[in-house]
């Protein structure tokens, strides 16, 4: 089976500063792969290398087959005055695919925008101009919109933010049924990685210029990334969650904020 998206050699930098480098990834048709690390590690700038808007410093990466890429950026607030409606956004989604002119095309691809928006759970403010509507909804139409083209290959920036736990659990099944019935391969960057822990296959963890791939059980533990952050970082494993304390630049989860802070006082 041929890589959905592969990435060898690769290095990025700005100024100077190495982001990451040395990086080979393979991620397979169906593949859920999480990209976890500290704030300005380079997850978002190696999403952006995989949607074309970044050239790496060194190194290829190609993502196979011509379908356009799925892609859930970091979530802005959308302008309150923006009159688009969620069912023009998640039209947006599908710009790029042909099915032809002429009324069949229309009704296919209303069709489709229909089915996306139900599949998220938003058909009662999907006529709404998005700009009136909470930090949650415009996220669940913006999976949507992603999903609505059937990608090969799904970039999500911290999908999740701004979702309740209710929408975060769905719209985290939403993505996992898709790479099982569809083989789409899923890159998400979190900084939560519990919600999303049963869909993962392997996690790629950026540090200040170095890496981890594998496995949750063959990265998320305490000497791996002890290693990485170079300093001691305690990782626990809790009721099938994980937890990570240690130093301030090591975490990744709320729950290591509150142990580190009372280590400290106690
Ligand atoms: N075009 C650019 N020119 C210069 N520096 C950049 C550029 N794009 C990103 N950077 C820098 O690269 C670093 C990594 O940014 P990036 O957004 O990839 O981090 P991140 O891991 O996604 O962080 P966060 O968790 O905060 O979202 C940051 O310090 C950022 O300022």
């Amino acid at each position: 089976m041929s890589a959905a998206v592969e990435i060898s050699g690769a290095s990025l930098g700005f100024r100077g500063r190495t982001l990451w480098s040395g990086l080979d990834l393979s991620v397979q048709p169906g593949e859920f792969l999480a990209i976890l690390g500290p704030n300005g590690s380079g997850k978002t700038s190696l999403l952006k290398v995989l949607l074309g808007l970044q050239p790496l410093s060194a190194g290829t990466w190609r993502i196979a087959g011509d379908r356009p890429v799925g892609y859930i950026p970091q979530q802005r607030a959308m302008q309150e005055a923006l009159a688009l409606r969620g069912v023009d956004l998640v039209g947006l989604g599908l710009d790029g695919h042909r099915w032809g002119l002429g009324l069949r095309g229309m009704a296919e691809r209303r069709r489709r925008v229909a089915a996306a928006i139900e599949s998220v759970g938003a058909q009662a403010y999907a006529k709404s101009p998005v700009g009136h509507l909470s930090g949650g909804e415009q996220q669940r139409l913006r999976v949507a919109q992603a999903l609505v083209g059937e990608p090969d290959v799904l970039l999500c920036d911290e999908p999740l933010a701004s979702l309740d736990l209710g929408h975060q659990r769905a719209v985290s099944a939403l993505i996992d049924q898709r790479r099982r019935e569809a083989g789409t391969a899923v890159l998400f960057v979190t900084h939560e990685l519990n919600p999303i822990l049963s869909y993962v296959d392997r996690v790629l963890y950026l540090v200040d210029g170095r890496f981890r791939i594998g496995t949750p059980a063959e990265v998320m533990n305490s000497t791996t990334l002890s290693e990485l952050y170079r300093s001691k970082v305690e990782v626990i494993r809790i009721g099938g969650q994980i937890h990570v304390a240690g130093t301030q630049s090591a975490l990744c989860e709320d729950e290591a904020h509150h142990l580190d802070e009372e280590e400290r006082v106690s």
